[in-house]
């Protein structure tokens, strides 16, 4: 039998390394450099085609929010094939291959595992399911161990739906609900219980617990993310139990503004699995390029970097131009001495010099509105992000976190600095880890773990659940927000003594609106006989001016009420005018 030798390009470390390789696939098909963010996005897509055992033929059926993804795939597929190179998925479904086709093999290992277990079942893909349903086969003497409730990756992969078909896939198995929870309180158990009947693809459990009651689940809503992180370092302050305490966020960059406070508070921290991805982020090195070019005009580099991203009308031509005849000068000194200049451009580039002279005398945070506002650079974005395959929603966080950091200096130099300053202290505090330190995570990266004192923050609409790229008219929509209330589930399982959900009412000075799963809980924990609360509306319960949420359209006023209908002002949605029975009837508002 020939043998062939495959090398894994999988690591760091490995001689071909799987992200250089994309990386180069990714510029030779777009032209572009990937950015660190995309890259993660093209591993999990690449990776889901494979474990969910995708056809290329079949890829538009999918939403694979990456330019020229399948082109990519092709040539990645193809180099692999040429230089009998792996990743880890290949792995699964080569594996899969060969058993399918190798009877003698499949029968080797067949009789060799005579009983299969399987841990984490809701975690396992499609792939993985399918080896072992080979694997099993004629006997299947196989045990599942998982939770659908906290299947949290089907972004990459991992399939629920092979715990809940079964009973249906293998004739004669027996599904046994391990509903007794040994970790949290009364409260928390079945706060997050009822929480969770909310999705449909699910067994229905009852989980309970012997612990007792305790302290009830808190929900704050707050003015703004000063106010949330002011709210978490006086409960810390009180409590001291900085190990037994986790703050839990959907988005990474949650963590900034918190290590920002934390640190000049004087509480250590612990930072599990942060990414440095955001202080090399292409938004956050072009506002740095900006500032820097305020700072010094002789800074070619990084005025290469924008000088097209701000309406200047400055043409490759001219840069080439200035980067020719360049010995430390003023940029915008030779900028002026360009040849067959108009007066227009001239003009231009007199005003342009204008603002990077005002802008190092503005307030650090009044300096990122002003480069975006009058050098242009929100236009840029707003033009050129969704073109570029970037939701123009992560970008403005991405600018509102940098505009929280601003906001806590005094000068554009202190800005800087505080920026390197954050970096490094994000980097140290992952060996924090045995330490007394308050965690710092994402509810991803905090499965599987406990604390006694949970905190889960910015539980606003479009960061949770996640502004996705997936529209709520899509027929995937309902799936999408079950797979952010099994996270938000996941978060809240975390607790064992204190839950404590945070809201805010504005971000960055813009009104937001409070997550939906914020209202569910809000529901559960504050209960309302229907009946009484029907009769009591029809007098005074609900009132023009009540502010309210409903779980579909978030946060709102009423603008008028009567026996049957209500008219609310959604802070996103606008107004709507809604029969005011189904809303109670089907727990769809709350007062707040
Ligand atoms: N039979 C038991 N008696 C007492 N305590 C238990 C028992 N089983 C588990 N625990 C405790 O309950 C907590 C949760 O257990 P464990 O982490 O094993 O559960 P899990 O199912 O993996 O949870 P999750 O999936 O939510 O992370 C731990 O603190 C563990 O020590």
């Amino acid at each position: 039998m020939n043998k062939i030798k495959f090398r894994i390009i999988e690591g760091e470390k490995s001689e071909i390394n799987k992200t250089q390789l994309l990386k180069r696939i990714y510029y030779k098909i777009n032209e572009n450099y990937i950015s660190e963010d995309k890259l993660e996005e093209l591993i999990s897509s690449i990776s889901y085609v494979k474990n969910m055992l995708i056809d290329e033929r079949d890829f538009n059926k999918y939403n694979f929010n990456i330019p020229g993804f399948k082109d990519i795939y092709r040539e990645y597929e193809m180099i692999k094939r040429e230089n009998n190179l792996l990743d880890y998925d290949d792995m699964l479904t080569l594996t899969y291959e060969i058993l399918r086709k190798s009877q003698g093999l499949l029968n080797k290992y067949r009789n060799k595992y005579k009983y299969i277990q399987v841990d984490e079942a809701q975690d396992t893909s499609k792939v993985q399911h399918e080896i072992v349903r080979l694997l099993a086969y004629p006997e299947n003497n196989l045990f599942l161990v998982g939770d659908e409730d906290q299947s949290i990756y089907s972004f990459r992969g991992a399939y629920p739906e092979a715990i809940l078909n079964f009973e249906r896939e293998y004739k004669g198995s027996k599904i046994f609900l391990m509903e007794q929870n040994f970790r949290s309180t009364k409260n928390i158990t079945m706060t997050s219980n009822e929480f969770i009947r909310g999705n449909k693809e699910r067994y229905n459990k009852n989980m309970y617990t012997e612990k007792e009651e305790e302290i009830p689940v808190t929900i704050k809503f707050l003015m703004n993310e000063e106010e949330e992180v002011k709210y978490i370092i006086d409960e810390i302050y009180e409590n001291k139990k900085l190990k037994d305490t986790a703050i839990l966020y959907r988005n990474n960059l949650s963590a900034i503004p918190l290590v920002d406070a934390l640190s000049k508070n004087g509480i250590p921290f612990y930072l599990r699995d942060f990414k440095q991805s955001f202080f090399t982020h292409w938004v956050v090195q072009d506002i740095t390029a900006f500032i820097n070019v305020a700072l010094n005009r002789e800074d070619i580099h990084s005025f290469e970097r924008i000088y097209y991203k701000m309406n200047s009308y400055i043409s490759k031509k001219a840069m080439e131009h200035i980067k020719r005849h360049y010995k430390g000068q003023s940029v915008f000194d030779l900028l002026r001495r360009c040849p067959d200049l108009n007066p227009y451009i001239i003009k231009r580039i007199n005003s342009i010099e204008e603002c990077f002279r005002i802008l190092p005398y503005k307030k650090p945070k009044d300096a990122i509105d002003f480069l975006q506002n009058q050098l242009s650079y929100k236009e840029y974005l707003d033009n050129n992000c969704e073109k570029m395959g970037y939701s123009i929603e992560n970008i403005n966080l991405i600018i509102a976190s940098l505009k929280i950091i601003a906001n806590n200096t005094t000068s554009i130099t202190g800005f800087l600095n505080r920026f390197e300053e954050l970096q490094k202290l994000m980097d140290d505090a992952k060996f924090n880890k045995d330490k007394d330190a308050v965690t710092l995570s994402t509810i991803h990266s905090a499965k599987g773990l406990e604390f006694e004192n949970v905190f889960m923050i910015d539980l606003i609409e479009g960061q949770f659940p996640a502004a996705g790229s997936i529209s709520d008219e899509d027929e995937n929509y309902e799936k999408y927000i079950e797979e952010e209330r099994r996270l938000f589930y996941v978060g809240m399982t975390r607790a064992k003594k204190q839950l404590n959900l945070l809201a805010v009412n504005t971000k960055n000075q813009e009104r937001v609106v409070c997550s939906r799963f914020v209202g569910e809980v809000f529901s559960i924990v504050n209960p309302v006989d229907k009946e009484e609360e029907l009769s009591s509306l029809n007098s005074y319960g609900f009132s023009i001016g009540t502010s309210v949420i409903h779980k579909r359209f978030g946060q709102g006023i009423i603008i008028d009420i009567n026996q049957e209908t209500v008219e609310i002002n959604f802070n996103i949605y606008g107004i709507k005018k809604l029969l005011m029975r189904a809303c109670i009837e089907e727990n769809l508002l709350y007062k707040i």
